[in-house]
């Protein structure tokens, strides 16, 4: 069983009198000591997805799902104190800015002391549980690789570098030794030796403790470097979900490719100081939403059926959202995207995959 199980998520907002839909029907699992990527550019509704994961959206905001289950539990149904159960107790979400997250008046130590559930502090004196919780604080940054403890617990917010932060926001995420860590955009602007070591905890962390993670990132490189699995969103949709590997070998939508091609550590043969591949135009705003598949008028594939919004898809669990994607040949397929599509699968193949793997609409 899938340990979030999220179908058909969709966020609703009135602006000025008119509702808008910043999400629409987004899906995805992650399934137990998974490490899965939430990836989309700025504006895509990532952050959105995470909020009404952990009940965090304000209250002018309607959510609506078939499926937004946490461990077979669907999340909307629970009542305030159950919900808070659970993002205490099982679900732990470490934000892209470690400073803003943490009390700037208050020492390291007690932050760290404080985030500790008390059912994990033994019963005695009350020197005796200060002592213990320390001993805890201590553990848990050894766990996240923070060797001299002393030297950072006595120490304020603004007095310690940003690797620092970041690993003290994941040691006090593990306090309560959550079943799923949810890391939003936590190595965003970080220099690169930081960011390769806060990626090495994470995996370290779903190795070791078999800790799932939804990793929440635009970075594709990072992504690629530790997820098993993505999900590509655009403007508010789920465009494609699938294998890292897969996605990356033979993307299926045309939005996946052009994040793809616009990053230049996945272009190999592109020649020296040639321009990056890019689409044209911006991400629609919610006052400008495009009706049907929100990439339409930026997307080089789009024909006159993508004012409908498509179905998703599936092919060996490979789910794409789009009416003409790249890679399958059928009778829908435009002689543009035949253009476009570089490895095209043979008719027959996609025919086979799509009968053995039971294609159904998701
Ligand atoms: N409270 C809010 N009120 C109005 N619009 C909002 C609110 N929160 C988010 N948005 C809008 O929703 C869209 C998606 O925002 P979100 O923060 O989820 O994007 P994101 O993919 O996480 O981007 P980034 O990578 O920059 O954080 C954006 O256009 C944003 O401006």
């Amino acid at each position: 069983m899938a340990l979030l199980d999220i179908k058909n998520l969709s966020l609703y907002m009135d602006i000025g009198g008119t509702i808008v839909q910043a999400l629409e029907k987004v899906s995805f699992t992650l399934n137990e000591g998974e490490i899965k990527a939430l990836v989309g550019e700025s504006g895509s509704g990532k952050t959105l997805v995470v909020k009404a994961i952990i009940g965090a959206l304000p209250g002018y905001w309607q959510v609506k799902a078939d499926r937004l289950n946490f461990k077979g539990q669907d999340l909307i149904d629970l009542n305030y104190e159950q919900r808070r159960h659970i993002m205490r107790r099982d679900i732990a979400v470490v934000f892209q800015e470690p400073t803003s997250s943490l009390d700037p008046s208050v020492k390291l130590g007690s932050q760290i002391e404080e985030s500790i559930p008390e059912e994990f502090v033994n019963k005695g004196r009350f020197w005796e549980r200060k002592k213990h919780r320390r001993e805890i604080a201590n553990s848990l940054l050894h766990k996240v690789g923070i060797k001299e403890h002393e030297r950072w617990l006595n120490c304020y917010p603004n007095e310690i570098p940003r690797d620092v932060s970041q690993k003290i926001m994941i040691a006090m995420a593990l306090a309560s030794e959550p079943t799923i860590l949810i890391a939003d955009d936590s190595t965003r602007g970080m220099e690169s030796t930081t960011k390769t070591q806060i990626l090495r905890l994470l995996v370290k962390l779903n190795k070791t403790k078999n800790l799932s993670i939804l990793f929440v990132s635009h970075d594709l490189l990072a992504i690629t470097s530790i997820a098993n699995s993505m999900t590509v969103l655009y403007c508010g949709q789920t465009v494609e979900s699938g294998k890292v590997k897969s996605l990356l070998k033979r993307p299926l939508h045309p939005y996946t490719k052009a994040l793809l091609d616009s990053a230049p550590s996945f272009q190999t043969s592109l020649p020296v100081k040639s321009p990056l591949k890019t689409l044209k135009g911006t991400i629609p705003s919610f006052q400008h939403l495009p009706t049907g598949c929100r990439l339409g008028p930026r997307c080089p594939n789009a024909g006159k059926e993508c004012v409908q919004a498509p179905i998703m898809r599936n092919i060996q669990d490979h789910q794409y959202s789009c009416h003409f994607p790249l890679h399958v040949v059928n009778k829908k397929i435009s002689k543009k995207q035949a253009q476009t599509s570089t490895e095209p699968l043979s008719n027959d193949n996609v025919d086979n995959n799509a009968a053995s793997s039971g294609e159904r609409n998701t």
